[in-house]
């Protein structure tokens, strides 16, 4: 069996995609999803003119070795094109084998270990009443889990909060817009809000919050112990995580969950924080962490330390990515909770799907596969549309983290 082609293909319904396409001498191909949000384009080069071509007459059951050689023989390892461009291949190369074997993804990684997958939803609003209202309308919505972040007042635009109520997208311009940031407006606004949700819907649902790599590691030691009365399911990306020795100071002085990872592209970026077990919820996803081949080696890492998979899945992710986080999700042992902003009407329709929402959980199909594809005449009207992620700026002007 070889393949025969490795075309990429950029969509635009709404927001970026960029999309791999494997296809073969027998006719099967599988789909694989490389968007990398507001830095798409090395990602398209990178897969036509570096991996396609060694990609063809290669045998596509070959998933671990084309996957190591993708890694290893580019010599430069590692990085978010790098990792993304081998994620497209290597979740596209498991399409293409679960096809064959006619059974659903999840069912060649081990089978299922539960029925669906408990998800969270974005909450935001404006300020604290809108917030509230916000989550409300999760919980009537069935969801079991729900982020909450909230506008502050006098910060220009504050992280998560976005125009609409289901289909929050941060990536919103041709130029990068500025939004604002100040830290101690934050640490006085921020518990008040989970203080009113708790107060107005009790501790039944699991509610979440993203520091968005905002604060330094005292300040994000701060915010857990003020948030801890409000029992949080977890603290996201409270601080950034280059350096992950500033999680000890954090580990030290709370007990509020912590989950980091969004960014990560290697189980060299989570391993140190993993085996000093200084979080709780690992939340790097197949996109972004080379396949399913690799996220595998991560959860199993992090399961020896009774660390929770948290998959990232904001709307920069596709669909694709999206299905096969489902399938891994109901598979792996030590899941933990699956992050879900709903995608737009349009990109719904350009990746046909089976996977289906219902009482706060997701549950992927059992179309062999990953169960997602592409309608390439439906992607083909929507072309590729310069958008940027904004950028943070103090008010004194310094550049800070968005
Ligand atoms: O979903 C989250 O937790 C995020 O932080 C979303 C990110 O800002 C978004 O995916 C960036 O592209
Ligand atoms: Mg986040």
């Amino acid at each position: 069996m070889k393949i025969t082609a490795a075309r990429v293909i950029v969509t635009c319904p709404g927001r970026n995609f960029v999309t791999l396409k494997i296809e073969t001498d027998q006719g099967v191909y599988g789909i694989g999803d490389a968007t990398l949000n507001g830095r798409e384009l090395p990602v398209v080069s990178y897969l036509e003119d570096h991996v396609a071509p060694c990609l063809i007459g290669m045998d596509p059951r070959r998933i671990e070795d084309i996957w190591q050689y993708l890694y290893r023989g580019a010599y430069w390892r590692r990085g978010p094109v790098t990792m993304r461009a081998i994620a497209a291949v290597d979740v596209a190369l498991w399409d293409i084998k679960a096809k064959m074997a006619g059974m659903p993804l999840y069912q060649l990684l081990g089978g299922r270990s539960r029925e669906g997958v408990m998800v969270y939803g974005h909450a935001n609003g404006s300020d604290i009443a809108e917030t509230v209202d916000a989550v409300g309308q999760y919980i009537d919505m069935g969801y079991k889990a729900i982020r909450a972040q909230t506008g502050v007042p006098g910060i220009k635009d504050a992280y998560g909060v976005g125009r609409g109520k289901l289909y929050y997208e941060p990536a919103d311009a041709a130029l990068p817009s500025v939004t604002g940031w100040d830290t101690r407006k934050s640490l006085n606004y921020v518990p008040k809000l989970f203080e009113k949700l708790r107060a107005t819907y009790g501790f039944d649902h699991h509610l979440l919050h993203d520091g968005h790599h905002r604060y330094t590691p005292q300040e994000a030691a701060n915010l857990g112990k003020m948030l801890e009365p409000y029992q949080l399911f977890w603290l996201e990306d409270v601080t950034p995580a280059e350096n992950q020795e500033a999680f000890k100071l954090i580990r030290q002085h709370t007990v509020t969950p912590l989950a980091v990872g969004e960014i990560f592209n290697t189980i060299w970026d989570a391993k140190d924080l993993i085996q000093n077990q200084l979080i709780d919820y690992i939340r790097a996803t197949i996109v972004g962490a080379g396949g399913v081949t690799h996220l595998r080696r991560i959860a199993d890492l992090a399961s020896l330390y009774q660390i929770r998979t948290g998959c990232h899945g904001a709307t920069d992710l596709s669909p694709v990515t999206m299905g096969t986080a489902l399938h891994f999700d109901t598979w792996v042992p030590n899941f933990g909770i699956q992050e879900y902003m709903r995608h737009s009407e349009e990109t719904d329709a350009v990746f046909p799907h089976d996977y289906h929402f219902a009482d706060g959980e997701l549950f992927c199909g059992e179309t062999p596969g990953h169960g997602v594809d592409i309608d390439e005449a439906l992607a083909a009207k929507y072309p590729y549309k310069p958008a940027y992620l904004p950028v943070a700026r103090l008010e004194d002007g310094t550049m800070w983290n968005w």
